[in-house]
């Protein structure tokens, strides 16, 4: 079933296990799951890395991981590229710079960085010329910081949101004080309207751009935001800031990968990314950068007479003309575009695990990524929805609610699920002893993240009949223990009810 045929109807019908796995055996990318190395529950108990055990009562069972939100799985072809990296290094060594060989999965290390680009930018929906592979997010963050933030007596402020992953906070705050600012002052921190609410809307959005059109020099918003799993509406905010005159930047770290961004066409002004999530590139993997061609420009000219020429940056000797790079002068001139706010030699090592990703977007192609992606978060909210309903409906109440928005257009893969209070340590233990992996927001939120490359559907019916349990007994549990142990109180557990 590849996503135009598939109506939210005819998975919404899909609600026994048999049904969920005719969804599998009709889903147009199944024949990517084998490209990931999936844990199996053995994998996830052992203590060990290699398996010791003689048991094998869960080695061929495998683990339910829903947290390509966090962290990607391992696609089995990145130790290919990694090992020739090695050998290359081993048997080659400098000449590894710049020597391609037949036998190996990788260009030469000195162009390893431009040939990641190329295969990134469909990805972000960017010109070549638009991307560079380079640090982490946070770092690019401060250098591209460093190049738009650039505050005057009357611009100053810097908006985002309050509750910002703590990176971008600490990112913003940092760079405010560079300048001799005062954070308190500077930055504008946006809650939502509403307490019972955990997004912010559109709207508010522009409000905000609005109050504050005359003294703001920067917004950064998140594409999707790491906590509620909100996907906000790039281009029509970007075009509202650009109303004003005003700078935008985009932390797209749960975005690259999960939805078809189109950064070029929506005059996003820059953006940076992480790739271990849905980009599953490993733990601490190589970032990405946007910088939108209209800002890259090179003017060899002005420079020729004694100008700068191209836009103000932290430069370092691998952003700078590759023509020259070599001859070890000390007159920086920047590579146009992207790769001109490079600063040191990327690592090629981590870039290997990056083409090989790549490699397999680009046999999926990012709209099928999306559309399935969209089926399997509809599905889960359906099958969630189904569960808490048939609860109410027998007379308990709720114990978890969705606070991701409902609208598949306002999301990614992610559903963030909040439970009552009080559940989380028992719903978290229970889902790790039954081999279901996904993660926990202190006090109360769990998210979950179906990724379309490696996932199933019948994944997804296996979480929500573990989950549902698990808050059952868990509600259970603490009843029972405000009623004192043993007694009669507590909800009785009904087991789980959507195949009824
Ligand atoms: C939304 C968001 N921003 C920033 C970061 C920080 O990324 P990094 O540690 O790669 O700099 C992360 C992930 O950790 C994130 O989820
Ligand atoms: N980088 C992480 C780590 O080293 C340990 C645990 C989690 C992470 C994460 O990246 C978290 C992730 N950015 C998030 O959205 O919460």
């Amino acid at each position: 079933m590849c996503s135009d045929q598939a109506s939210k109807d005819t998975i919404g019908k899909a609600y026994t296990r048999e049904e969920a796995l005719q969804l599998d055996g009709s889903d147009c990318l199944r024949h990517l799951r084998p490209e990931f190395i999936i844990p199996t529950k053995d994998d996830l108990r052992r203590k060990t890395l290699s398996s010791q055990s003689t048991s094998t009562e869960f080695q061929e069972e495998f683990c339910v991981y829903l947290c390509g939100n966090s962290l990607g799985l391992q696609p089995r072809r990145s130790a290919g590229h990694v090992s020739d990296y090695m050998k290359a290094w081993a048997t080659k060594g400098v000449l590894g710079h710049f020597k391609a060989h037949q036998d190996s999965t990788i260009p030469p290390f000195v162009n390893i960085d431009d040939v990641a680009a190329q295969q990134m930018a469909p990805i972000v929906g960017a010109l070549v010329s638009e991307v560079a592979v380079m640090e982490t997010l946070s770092a690019n963050l401060h250098l591209m910081m460093a190049s738009f933030y650039r505050p005057t007596e009357k611009r100053y402020k810097i908006i985002l949101e309050g509750k910002a992953f703590p990176s971008d906070h600490y990112a913003v705050e940092s760079q405010i004080r560079h300048h001799g600012l005062d954070p308190e002052r500077a930055m504008i921190l946006m809650e939502p309207l509403d307490s019972d609410q955990a997004t912010i809307t559109t709207s508010q959005v522009m409000a905000t751009i609005d109050q504050h059109a005359l003294t703001t020099a920067l917004i950064l918003l998140p594409g999707i935001q790491y906590y509620t799993g909100q996907y906000f509406d790039i281009r029509t905010i970007t075009a509202h800031a650009h109303s004003h005159g005003i700078t935008i930047g985009w932390d797209l770290a749960h975005a690259v990968g999960n939805v078809e961004l189109q950064l070029h066409d929506w005059d996003v002004d820059f953006a940076v990314w992480c790739s271990y999530k849905y980009l599953n590139c490993g733990p601490g993997a190589i970032g990405g950068l946007f910088v939108h061609d209209k800002h890259s420009q090179v003017d060899r000219e002005a420079i020729g007479n004694g100008h700068e020429g191209y836009r103000p940056r932290l430069s370092g000797w691998w952003g700078g003309d590759k023509a020259t790079r070599f001859q070890m002068g000390s007159h920086f001139v920047p590579i146009p575009g992207a790769a001109g706010f490079q600063v040191g030699n990327p690592c090629a090592l981590a870039i290997c695990p990056l083409l090989a990703s790549l490699e397999i977007f680009a046999i999926a192609s990012m709209p099928a990524v999306r559309s399935k992606s969209i089926m399997m978060t509809n599905y889960l909210e359906e099958l969630l929805q189904r569960s808490t309903s048939t609860a109410t409906q027998d007379g308990m109440e709720e114990l978890y609610w969705i606070i991701t928005p409902r609208s598949t257009a306002e999301r990614g893969a992610q559903l963030s699920i909040r439970l009552q209070p009080g559940l989380l340590e028992g719903v978290m233990m229970e889902l790790e002893e039954q081999g279901v992996v996904v993660d926990e927001r202190k006090p109360d939120v769990v998210r979950v993240a179906p990724a379309p490359l490696y996932n199933t559907f019948s994944e997804v019916w296996d979480f929500v009949a573990i989950f549902d349990l698990a808050c059952r007994k868990a509600k259970s549990k603490k009843t029972n223990n405000s009623q004192g142990s043993g007694l009669l109180g507590g909800t009785e557990d009904k087991g789980w009810s959507l195949i009824k």
